[in-house]
């Protein structure tokens, strides 16, 4: 199964946030650009939103995976789309009561946007799919590997068995972890079966940018947890923002 590793830009310069964008795609090997927005309410930080991802879109023309930390997801989905977002990630304890998780998902499909859905690490992973058809109305899960809201954290290894358990249930699903990976957090992540490796101070902090990327999917690859490939929509569109 394909890898893809996602910096997460929360970790770069932001006063430089166009030119790392570039430099992390083109000259180190990246597949897709990690954005960090929050609201300073669903966590307690602030980050940014779709006034620049909008800016940064006309930088770059590499998938945004858009990771939302804040609560009302249902209030971005239109501001994303407009600002070029290609993967909307809402947090499922983030959606108030009255909304329904569905319409909210079929609203984002509708936008053109693909689906991703995150869950906090005290939240189990049953309530994944006690709450919405994870093969038919998502493209990725994204499991939390720290509390979010921060860059930096350790990465919490008693999280794999959501990932395992996912990856059993769904052998085609992107499966992301967010938080606290590195060269050796990888060994546990991809071999519970992630396929999708957000790494924030592990890659922006390295030395060798470029080598940091190239061992993170080298250690993913390698995992027999990951069979064929499958969301080619994702691929594609991957594969556009490269060129
Ligand atoms: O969503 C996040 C924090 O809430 C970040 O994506 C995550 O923390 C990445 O940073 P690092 O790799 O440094 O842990
Ligand atoms: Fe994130």
């Amino acid at each position: 199964m394909k890898c893809f590793i996602a910096p997460s830009m929360l970790s770069c310069d932001f006063a430089r946030l166009a030119d790392e964008s570039l430099a992390i795609v083109k000259q180190n090997g990246a597949d897709w650009l990690h954005i960090d927005v929050m609201d300073g309410h669903f966590v307690p930080n602030l980050t940014i939103g779709a006034p620049v991802v909008k800016c940064l879109k006309k930088h770059s023309t590499a998938f945004m995976d858009c990771h939302l930390m804040v609560e009302n997801p249902q209030n971005y989905v239109k501001a994303f789309k407009e600002a070029g977002a290609d993967m909307f990630t809402f947090h499922l304890e983030a959606v108030p009561k009255e909304v329904q998780i569905v319409d909210l998902i079929q609203s984002i499909k509708d936008s053109g946007m693909l689906v991703g859905v995150s869950i906090k690490p005290k939240t189990p992973v049953e309530s994944l799919w006690e709450t919405v058809d994870i093969p038919s109305m998502v493209d990725m899960i994204l499991v939390m590997t720290v509390e979010p809201g921060f860059g930096g954290q350790s990465f919490m290894a008693d999280m794999m068995p959501k990932v395992a358990t996912l990856r059993q249930k769904y052998p085609e699903l992107l499966i992301q972890v967010d938080g606290g990976l590195d060269q050796n957090t990888i060994k546990q992540a991809a071999p519970a079966g992630a396929n999708v490796i957000v790494a924030g101070s592990s890659v922006f902090g390295a030395k060798d940018r470029g080598a940091a990327i190239t061992g993170l999917r080298q250690a993913c690859e390698a995992s027999p947890a990951l069979s064929e490939i499958t969301h080619r929509s994702a691929l594609e569109r991957t594969a556009r923002g490269k060129q």
